[in-house]
């Protein structure tokens, strides 16, 4: 926990690709040119979407700036509506509006120059078809193809099988954007359609929250630190907190919000897989095959999702925005508390909380530790109202972890106080310039790796587990713009409450 790590230092294991002391590269690390010089085709399916402005085309502007992609790239931009104006005007207005301050010039030039833009649809695909091709031509026989349907969970089926009967799919991988499907059924549906187009070793379903520095973290933190596994388990940890709210509205994303709603946008998703890294048994190896089967025999140990423990929100104002019904019922806000019914885990509390328009964005994952039961401190109260030690992860970029612990206040006596132990990793590794979490995983599709990607089982599972809150959902209450949700979530938590790190 102390700050004073040497740069640099930090041996073993990571994610990816063995290569180098230990058998593997740090994750993230910029090599500054590209692991494979092979061209690279990029297809993008919802060209024109929120996700592909807010970080498709930022991230391929860095990479490419960086030099991690080869110099023959090509963006094929697709979606069933012409964008308004030229493709390369939006992809550059993307940089500018959610890139850096000053875009690399020559980098923009690059993803502008070998951006074209084709219509499709789930319907008609033999135009985009033909573009693919010469494009492909252009760049020459060997090179890589990657597509990349970033388009809402409930029109990807049919888009899969426009794919597979085009060829559009041939010689080529997928990404797939979350949600994986919107229930058990869609997604053991779509899993059966995907690998009539595609093999499983050329799919890559993103969960970007898997591709933060932060989340990372958490197994690097538990399985690097000896101590730190012994203390991860009910012995000492009394709850788990998973809590990810967020300052921002629906920014426009209505049809995606009504249609989708919170709990299978962020709890079925990013939340159930850090609640994975959490709490998943020591995978054999930091690789896609131990990863997958770790979450998945925990995901199996998860209890299904109770109605009973889960507190839906809408704010305040969200009917009013544009594109959402007068009466719409869609969840801006989820907490449920979950358990895990294993020997590491049984009857430790696991709060998961997320919403849109809330007080605070401040990520974390705390794990509340036991108070001490034996010796001379047996039974200290809360006298301080700050609550037990506990371990807190901020998901922030770059991350930083809190360690709180009780500790002797200076003078006469053995008067107990509260203090921290902190990690800030820009203290610790200062150098090291983190990769934003779709750069990274951009960047392992394109490498063929696969480790920080969700597999078919795991989701199909995970629904499972949703599927009581999917068939019973509570009714959203409502709660003020700026607050941390409905009363009854805040009452969820029991009479510690939820932690709410200091900023
Ligand atoms: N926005 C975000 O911050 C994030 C989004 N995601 C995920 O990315 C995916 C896309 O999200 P986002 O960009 O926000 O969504 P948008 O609502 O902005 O839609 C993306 C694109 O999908 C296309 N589309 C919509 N319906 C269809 C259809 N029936 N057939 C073909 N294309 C269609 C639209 O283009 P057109 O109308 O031209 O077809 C649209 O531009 C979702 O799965 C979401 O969960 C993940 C992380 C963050
Ligand atoms: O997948 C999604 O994630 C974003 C939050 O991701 P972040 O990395 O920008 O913090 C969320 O706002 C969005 O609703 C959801 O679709």
């Amino acid at each position: 926990m102390a700050s004073d790590t040497t740069p640099g230092t930090a041996p073993g294991a990571a994610f990816g690709q063995a290569t180098g002391a230990g058998g593997h590269p740090a994750p993230g690390a910029r090599s500054g040119r590209p692991d494979d010089d092979r061209p690279l085709l990029l297809v993008i399916f919802g060209a024109t979407g929120d996700l592909a402005r807010r970080k498709l085309y930022p991230g391929l502007h860095r990479l490419l700036a960086a030099g991690s992609l080869p110099g023959g790239l090509a963006v094929v931009g697709t979606g069933r509506h012409q964008p308004d104006g030229d493709y390369g005007d939006l992809v550059a207005h993307a940089v500018a509006e959610f890139g850096p301050d000053e875009p690399d010039e020559r980098a923009l030039a690059a993803l502008r120059e070998g951006a074209v833009f084709r219509t499709s649809s789930a319907e008609d695909g033999t135009g985009l078809a033909e573009t693919v091709r010469e494009a492909r031509s252009r760049l020459g026989g060997d090179c890589r193809t990657l597509l990349y349907l970033s388009v809402p969970p409930g029109t990807m089926e049919d888009l899969l099988r426009m794919i597979g009967d085009t060829g559009l799919a041939e010689d080529a991988s997928l990404v797939l954007e979350k949600p994986f499907g919107q229930d058990a059924a869609s997604a053991r549906s779509l899993n059966a359609v995907l690998h009539g187009v595609v093999p499983e070793e050329r799919v890559f379903r993103i969960d970007h929250f898997l591709g933060k520095e932060a989340v990372q973290n958490v197994l690097v933190l538990r399985f690097a630190n000896e101590w730190l596994s012994a203390l991860w388990s009910r012995e000492h940890v009394a709850s788990v907190q998973i809590d990810v709210p967020e300052k921002i509205g629906i920014e426009g994303r209505a049809s995606f919000m009504e249609a989708t709603g919170t709990f299978r946008d962020m709890v079925s998703t990013h939340l159930s897989q850090i609640l994975g890294f959490v709490a998943l048994e020591p995978p054999a190896a930091l690789d896609a095959a131990s990863l997958r089967a770790a979450k998945l025999a925990l995901y199996r140990e998860l209890r299904p999702f109770d109605p009973a423990d889960t507190v839906f929100g809408q704010y305040d104002g969200y009917r009013d925005e544009e594109g959402v019904a007068g009466d719409s019922r869609s969840e801006t806000f989820v907490a449920l508390r979950a358990f895990v019914d294993n020997d590491r885990w049984r009857d430790v509390p696991f709060l998961l909380r997320t919403g849109k328009a809330m007080g605070s964005g401040a990520r974390t994952v705390t794990l509340t530790l036991k108070d001490c039961r034996e010796g001379p401190f047996a039974g200290l109260g809360d006298e301080d109202g700050d609550g037990p030690p506990a371990l807190v992860l901020q998901l922030s970029d770059p991350p930083s972890v809190r360690l709180e612990v009780r500790a002797k206040v200076p003078g006469r006596g053995l008067e107990v106080g509260r203090a921290a132990l902190a990690l800030r990793s820009e203290e610790a590794f200062g150098d090291a310039r983190p990769l934003e979490a779709y750069e990274r995983l951009l960047l392992d599709a394109l490498n063929g790796d696969a480790t920080l990607f969700t597999g078919a089982e795991e989701v199909e599972r995970l629904w499972d587990v949703c599927a009581p809150v999917l068939d019973d959902p509570p009714e959203p209450q409502p709660y003020e713009p700026g607050s941390y949700g409905p009363k009854a979530a805040l009452d969820l938590a029991g009479p510690d409450g939820w932690r709410v790190p200091e900023s």
